[in-house]
């Protein structure tokens, strides 16, 4: 536009215009574009397609999803009617962008793919490199890090082998941030460093860019105990001059302070500052780790109750969160880029070699004006990164696990029990512990020592059981224990084994508590044909066990172990003695002690005996 604010004549001077301002003035490009579509009839293809990509990109800049998605999808209709070439290519890749900022990932994912397989077929190398790091990004946020980590690497190998770096700072940074993501801060450093270094010298990006580049890469040494050059990085980063305030920054920023204050001890300063965030214009991702620091904050303080409940609402957030991403839709995506990743994969390997020497060659002649629109397009998708790494596996952790104990939870057991009940062959032994008189416990001494007792127990189980054994709290003062590759005899010396140990007594606040557990076991899967859900069988034999334990005095284990096959093994009738007895041969089972009232469990009629 001429300074007095006049519209450029011309389509084409007004569609260029338009991509000027798209991010620095998004509303001066929708008025733009939108004089542009307004020509109607007279528009080629292609300027109708700028300008809906211009005016898509602008909407969705300013977070009007609706309409953002609208000339998304309108673009993607054109784009299908043009010749094939590099601007079918990078208006798919438009028309992708725009679908990934304003929350479709799926459609967005969809063209993503279809852009690189055109870009493949038609031998455009360099147009991967962009569409490889936005694959990046889009499956960072579906929560695949090691897919996300292999585009970002084939995107650095491309670069390398083309002596293409235009999308060196951007790519570099997205990879450092799954790094980050995966916990491996140390492998991250060089890549937000030589990101940082690449956006502070060559003006690739702008302030939004160096802002969250700096974070990053504090983030990243604070982590690695290298706080002063951290410390030093947040004070530059600070002295940014933004445009506009960003609240995923300042919340980046202020998340790291209090990280800071926490651990030098002022934990109580350091939830101030968290609380001091309004977290309205947060995103999902960024409010879980807004709560999670409160959370932990707030147990820091010893306050449970108020962390309990941040960290259910952080659960609620989650659930809808992933509820959106439309998971189904993903994998069948996803398999279909597989093949294309594992070529890739072979290209980039026979590539990496003969490259850095041309790479310093074109070095100096790509710091240029195409490299700064490049970088502020993918830099801010992987700015909202920074809050999903830890977070998300956080959150698992945090759903998996039991708040006592810090055993997996019942949840995460169950997981454990649908898969090993599909392994064909049945060598896991499932011991399911019961402390006795536990209720007796807590009346006596009350619940705190109760609770004494139960995380006493896990340490012991947890312990004892074996380097290669799964522990769980499946509920109240009742235990499941996995032991994989295990025979009968195995099973039986374990049973002992836990008995005894829990059978010592604990040291607790009220001085030394007298404890003691019984155990049943049986082995999962039994055999039959498999079944998710064929563990019920062998719980609910391991149950009958251990009530036969508890029949028998308590502090007592008793187990059954099936090696046979029985046709017609019912898993719904398997479960109480009654159906077993009228159904089932003689099994007697092991125990560690006579079992005087046991039931006798009888196999169907002709099936060998387990003997
Ligand atoms: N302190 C504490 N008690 C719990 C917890 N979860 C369950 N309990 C208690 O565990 C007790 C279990 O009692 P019962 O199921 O009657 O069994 P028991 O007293 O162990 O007796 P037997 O199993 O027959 O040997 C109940 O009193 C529960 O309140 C917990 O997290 N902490």
């Amino acid at each position: 536009a001429g300074p007095d604010g006049a519209l450029p004549l011309t389509v084409d001077e007004r569609n260029a215009a338009c991509s000027q301002a798209e991010d620095a003035d998004p509303e001066r490009a929708i008025a733009l574009a939108q004089s542009v579509l307004d020509e109607g009839a007279v528009l080629g293809a292609m300027q109708r397609a700028d300008a809906l990509g211009c005016r898509g990109w602008a909407q969705a800049w300013l977070a009007r999803k609706d309409e953002a998605r609208r000339d998304a999808y309108a673009l993607r209709e054109l784009v299908q009617g043009l010749e094939r070439g590099a601007e079918r290519v990078r208006l798919t890749r438009r028309a992708g962008g725009i679908l990934h900022r304003s929350g479709d990932r799926v459609g967005a994912l969809d063209l993503y793919a279809r852009a690189v397989g055109d870009a493949e077929a038609q031998g455009l190398e360099s147009e991967r490199i962009p569409l490889l790091a936005n694959l990046g990004v889009l499956h960072s946020e579906f929560e695949e890090h090691a897919r996300a980590q292999v585009n970002y690497e084939q995107a650095l190998a491309l670069m390398e082998r083309l002596g293409d770096f235009r999308y060196e700072a951007p790519v570099r940074y997205n990879l450092g941030l799954n790094l980050t993501g995966q916990d491996r801060d140390a492998d991250a450093v060089p890549h937000l460093r030589r990101a940082l270094e690449l956006i502070r010298d060559t003006g690739m990006g702008g302030p939004m860019q160096e802002l969250g580049a700096s974070i990053a890469l504090a983030g990243a040494l604070q982590q690695t105990g290298q706080t002063v050059e951290a410390q030093a990085l947040l004070e530059r980063a600070r002295a940014i001059d933004m445009p506009a305030p960003d609240p995923s920054m300042e919340l980046q920023l202020r998340l790291i302070e209090a990280g800071q204050r926490a651990d030098a001890g002022d934990v109580a300063g350091a939830l101030a500052l968290i609380d001091a965030v309004e977290p309205g214009p947060l995103t999902e991702i960024q409010q879980w780790d807004w709560l999670k620091r409160r959370a932990d904050l707030l147990e820091r303080l010893g306050r449970h109750a108020d962390a309990n409940r941040v960290l259910h609402a952080i659960n609620t957030l989650r659930e809808t969160y992933l509820r959106h991403q439309n998971h189904e839709r993903l994998a069948a995506l996803d398999a279909h880029m597989r093949d294309r990743e594992q070529r890739l994969e072979v290209e980039r390997l026979q590539a990496a070699a003969d490259t850095q020497a041309r790479r310093l060659e074109v070095r100096d002649r790509l710091q240029g004006a195409t490299a700064v629109v490049a970088g502020l397009l993918l830099l801010f998708g992987g700015a909202v990164l920074l809050w999903q790494r830890r977070m998300n596996r956080r959150l698992f952790l945090a759903s998996h696990t039991d708040a006592l104990t810090g055993l997996s939870n019942r949840r995460a057991m169950t997981q454990r029990l649908r898969a090993l009940a599909l392994q064909p062959q049945g060598d896991t032994a499932l011991l399911l512990i019961d402390l006795d008189l536990f209720k007796r416990i807590n009346d006596e001494y009350g619940h705190d020592v109760g609770d004494q007792v139960l995380v006493a127990c896990a340490r012991r189980l947890q312990g004892d059981a074996g380097a290669d054994a799964i522990v769980s709290r499946w509920g109240g003062e009742e235990f499941i224990v996995l032991l994989p590759h295990c025979d009968a005899q195995r099973a039986r010396a374990a049973a002992d084994r836990l008995r005894t140990v829990l059978a010592q007594p604990v040291p607790t606040d009220k001085g030394p508590v007298q404890t003691g557990a019984s155990l049943g076991y049986a082995n999962l899967p039994l055999p039959g044909p498999c079944h998710p859900d064929a563990w019920h069988a062998s719980l609910q034999l391991a149950d009958s066990a251990l009530y036969l334990a508890k029949r028998a005095g308590r502090d007592a284990w008793a187990g059954y172990w099936i090696e046979h096959a029985i046709a017609d093994w019912p898993a719904e009738r398997l479960g109480r003695e009654a159906h077993l007895a009228r159904s089932l041969r003689v099994i007697e089972p092991q125990s560690s002690r006579p079992l005087r009232e046991a039931v006798t469990l009888v196999a169907p009629h002709g099936a060998p005996s387990p003997g």
